[in-house]
């Protein structure tokens, strides 16, 4: 199974048109009023006409009640559901449930001792996204553009598989596979060049660099990306 790669955060046809055309397996929309890459439903529905077929399409929301993710999902048909908020485990399996799509959870990591909370999640999610923990000050709960301290998942063995995120960029990311294989990688900040504006020639650099560093890759070995015992979801 080669790496994912997810660029998040997309808005306008011109850097969604490179991210697809660059490769990415994964397009995130955000959906989040006070995020800078907070995206309308009509201009989604267009990226996501443009994005079908050619890469998952995943809808990021933040503790989204069945409205809205119904409004979401009506206007886009999101491949996936990203959760990024303070979505419980019993939320995650209710929001998979109700709308029969794959759902990716976000986790939080600053110390070991938040990946106890992987366990439950890992029983109803598809995905696990392993973001940074947003700094004391942050105004969003994801897209900070901060890393964590990735030798915490050292030897981490989940039975869904899970993407690093949280501080990637053209720079670190080959060194992030190289060192951890995770199932996919998943970047915002790291290729924009100021909040909520994307950068063609890094979306372009982050995933020649990822995929350069790729495990499944022929000219790079390596164990493959996939969890030994990964869910096969019907869903996704
Ligand atoms: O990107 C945002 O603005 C955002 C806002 C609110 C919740 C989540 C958000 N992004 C989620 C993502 O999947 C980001 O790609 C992830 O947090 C990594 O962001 P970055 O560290 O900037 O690469």
């Amino acid at each position: 199974m080669s790496l994912e790669i997810k660029i998040c955060g997309l808005s306008t046809a011109e850097t969604l048109d490179t991210a697809l055309g660059a490769g990415a397996d994964m397009v995130g929309m955000v959906f989040f009023p006070p995020s800078p890459r907070h995206v309308d439903l009509s201009t989604a529905g267009a990226l996501a006409a443009k994005a079908r077929g050619r890469a998952r399409i995943v809808a990021l929301t933040v503790d989204a009640d069945d409205v809205a993710l119904a409004d979401i999902v009506a206007a886009i048909h999101p491949d996936m559901l990203q959760l990024h908020g303070k979505e419980s485990p019993e939320r995650v399996a209710a929001i998979r449930a109700r709308f029969e799509l794959p759902v990716m959870k976000a986790v939080g990591i600053a110390t070991a001792a938040d990946l106890a909370a992987l366990t439950a999640y890992e029983r109803v999610a598809d995905r696990l996204l392993l973001d940074a923990k947003p700094p004391k000050d942050a105004v969003l709960p994801g897209g900070n553009g901060v890393p964590f301290d990735w030798d915490l998942l050292a030897g981490l063995d989940l039975s869904i598989p899970y993407m690093l995120s949280g501080g990637l960029d053209p720079e670190n990311v080959r060194e992030a596979v190289q060192r951890l294989h995770p199932f996919g990688v998943d970047v915002s900040s790291g290729v924009e060049r100021a909040p909520g504006v994307k950068d063609i020639a890094r979306i372009v650099a982050f995933i020649r660099e990822a995929r350069a560093a790729d495990p499944s890759n022929p000219s790079t070995g390596g164990k493959p990306a996939q969890p030994s015992s990964a869910r096969e979801t019907s869903l996704s």
